[in-house]
């Protein structure tokens, strides 16, 4: 729609009563919460009111859109509308459209103060070089000129020594601080050095376990960096999505340093004969924190009781961002006498004798991690009807502003990161508003192989473009010059809030993050404090008001007058003019109303995900379902969803007394699954395998 082709009035409509609001009266405010009258909702605190079994919507104030431009949208179809009309003016070709206020009978937004906490610093970079680590002269040579480094970090630093000296260790340092190389550099000067000459037909030496195909790639592509100058050792990926046949062929002709996702090579070890482990000397476990949370120990357990038949003695190393009890599993069935690698600020030869892992735990361990340096964390509360607008004004603001902006945005679904993928990316217009084309991707566990692989190097090549996913990205991915990292919903632990985040600033690079609330989960900014991760709050209307740069949202009066200010009027009125268009889309036709409440139903039911200590902010009760409609581009809440939802599964008790599994129940149980971030890949029959490359949420930041 071009800039002048759009007329608006905005004018308060009549109190229409949309199904399911018949019951209640018109919400009345006290001390910031909502209440309705002739109603006692206890155990309510959240202030997002009312639940999603009174889809209120008390006040809708008519659009009146006038295309003077494309006379052929003068009619647009609508489908769901409660009760909508066309209102006659006596304009010829003038149509009204009813879009509820997005900016009336919202929850208030808490005010919050931003919370003073300090956070836990690395230095990210120490002051010696490779050089100085006796490695093979042509090693060195290698990180020199074909990876470009030669001051190590301080991770580096501290843990290529012990590496070399032939200790298990468990290794802990900030996001981006180059982990990869901390365990590459080691491996690679031991393997260089092994007499005889490794053959390719000997198999593998080293094990590299990761937790998703494209930190598989990723971690492949250093580490055959790092080979050039000894051509003798092979290294290869398993990572599933590829034919097993090609996969087995390569094993068959012998790979060196296998680098692998759990799953993948339990598969292999289970089904092709020509795999064995007898040479092996190295394992290594990168994210070793996810890649026990993902489920992975009946696996990791296979591949330990096959290595441990097989080969005799072995270095086994554990790292990540976020290493913590959860990992003691781990530990205490691979380490021997492990060196516990931890970098903080005033620890920088925090080398220690690892303690004896105590029992398995679960989770999280309130530990506290380290964030980098130059990473800007921010948060905005807005209500969840705005949340869709607010997302885009963001995406325009930085898209128009920033130099270069490449952000990337987590969703908790696949289907959540297809559904605002193709919805933002159909109406947000980033084509033509600057030199570089926009470019919007998405990645996720549901797409092909392929596709997945061609999107993530396409995201690392791109200067600017925006990525949409799952937290499939969230892991261990090197994406260069990332700008912004957006949260649309909140993570269920610390530790996935930190890699997210970690995405950007890093390598004492700068970078920033958002993190968008409603108002009933504004406790979540103090969850994060307990870890010490400190956010400062932007305010919604700074958010909005980047729409004001947006021609194509340039509102033309009745009058013929043009509205340009920045005045909060007109950017209400544009932010109206946003959501009726993300509305227009969406309600266009069939296919993608039914899409938009599939997304809204997936929305729901990864929210019922969110563990239990978390629930006194994220509970489903807390949502106002035609408002979360809203950020669907749905006009009003789908009527059979909220019916479905509603209410907590009731345990039954069986004659002998045991629980029965409800219904109710087994839906919960797939409402868990559903929140995974679909790591999994469909089997030839379309059903995804039990753990392979699988994300499942666990614990909370409390
Ligand atoms: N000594 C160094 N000097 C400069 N750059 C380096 C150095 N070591 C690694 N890098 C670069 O830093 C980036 C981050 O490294 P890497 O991905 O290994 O970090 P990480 O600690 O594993 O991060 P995450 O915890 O997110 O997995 C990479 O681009 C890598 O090439």
């Amino acid at each position: 729609m071009g800039d002048q082709g759009l007329i608006l009035n905005i004018t308060e409509a009549p109190i229409l009563s949309p199904r399911g609001a018949k019951h209640f009266t018109k919400p009345e405010k006290s001390k910031g919460k909502w209440k309705f009258k002739g109603q006692k909702r206890k155990a309510q605190d959240a202030s997002e009111r009312p639940s999603f079994k009174c889809s209120a919507f008390s006040s809708y104030p008519v659009i009146e859109v006038n295309d003077t431009k494309n006379k052929s949208n003068k009619k647009i179809k609508r489908d769901s509308s409660p009760k909508r009309e066309k209102k006659e003016d006596g304009t010829k070709g003038r149509v009204a459209i009813k879009t509820s206020s997005l900016f009336k009978n919202n929850p208030e937004v808490p005010e919050i103060e931003n919370p003073i906490v300090k956070q836990l610093q690395e230095k990210v970079f120490s002051s010696d070089s490779f050089s100085e680590l006796g490695l093979h002269p042509h090693l060195v040579a290698t990180i020199t000129s074909v990876l470009n480094i030669t001051q190590m970090t301080s991770v580096q630093k501290m843990t290529i020594p012990v590496l070399l000296s032939g200790r298990d260790a468990m290794v802990r340092s900030q996001t981006g601080s180059g982990k990869t190389l901390a365990y590459g550099i080691p491996l690679v000067h031991s393997l260089q050095s092994v007499t005889p000459k490794i053959q390719r037909n000997d198999g593998p030496y080293a094990l590299v376990l990761v937790p998703t195909r494209e930190l598989a790639l990723q971690s492949f592509a250093t580490i055959q960096k790092l080979l050039k100058p000894y051509s003798w050792i092979v290294p290869g990926v398993l990572m599933g999505g590829e034919k097993r046949k090609s996969e087995k062929a390569r094993i068959r002709k012998g790979i060196n340093i296998l680098i692998s996702t759990p799953g993948r090579l339990v598969d292999h070890i289970n089904s092709t004969k020509s795999i064995h482990f007898t040479c092996v000397q190295w394992l290594i476990v990168d994210e070793a924190d996810r890649v026990l949370d993902l489920g992975f120990q009946k696996d990791i357990t296979t591949i330990l009781n096959t290595l441990n038949a097989q080969s005799q003695q072995r270095q086994n190393v554990l790292l990540s961002a976020t290493l913590n009890q959860g990992v003691t599993f781990l530990a205490e069935i691979c380490l021997q006498n492990p060196v516990n690698v931890t970098v903080t600020e005033d620890s920088n030869t925090n080398i220690k004798q690892a303690a004896k892992p105590k029992a398995l735990q679960d989770g999280d361990d309130n530990t506290s991690f380290a964030l980098p340096e130059k990473l800007c964390q921010h948060f905005v509360v807005v209500p969840s009807k705005l949340k869709l607008v607010i997302l885009s004004a963001f995406i325009l603001g930085k898209w128009k502003c920033d130099k270069k902006p490449k952000m990337i945005i987590f969703f908790p679904s696949c289907d959540l990161v297809e559904f605002y993928h193709k919805l933002i990316s159909s109406v947000l217009p980033l084509e033509g508003s600057r030199p570089d084309p926009g470019i919007f991707l998405q990645l996720h566990g549901n797409m092909e192989q392929e596709e997945r692989t061609e999107v993530f190097q396409k995201f690392t090549e791109v200067k600017a473009g925006v990525l949409l996913c799952t937290d499939v990205a969230a892991r261990g991915l090197d994406l260069p010059q990332v700008t912004w990292i957006v949260q649309y919903n909140a993570p269920a632990t610390a530790a996935e809030y930190i890699h997210r985040v970690g995405r950007t600033a890093r390598i004492g690079a700068q970078g920033n993050s958002l993190l968008i609330l409603i108002p009933s989960e504004a406790e979540y900014v103090q969850a994060l404090v307990e870890y010490k991760i400190s956010v400062t709050e932007m305010k919604m209307k700074e958010v909005l008001s980047n729409l004001i740069l947006e021609d194509f949202l340039k509102i033309k009066r009745a009058g013929g007058k043009k509205a340009e200010s920045l005045d909060p009027q007109t950017i209400q009125e544009r932010a109206t003019v946003l959501q009726t268009k993300f509305e227009d889309y969406i309600h266009a036709r069939p296919e993608t109303l039914l899409w938009a409440k599939k997304a809204l139903q997936s929305y729901i039911r990864s929210y019922a995900t969110y563990p239990k200590n978390l629930k006194h902010i994220f509970h489903v009760r807390s949502l106002h379902l035609g408002h979360v409609a809203k950020s669907f581009g749905l006009r009003d809440a789908p009527h059979k969803l909220g019916k479905q939802l509603a209410g907590s599964p009731k345990k039954q008790k069986r004659a002998d007394g045991h629980n029965v599994v409800g219904k109710k129940q087994r839906f919960l149980d797939l409402l868990r699954s559903e929140y995974s971030s679909g790591m999994t890949t469909k089997t030839r029959k379309g059903k995804k395998p039990k753990n392979e490359d699988e994300e499942r949420d666990t614990g909370g930041p409390k």
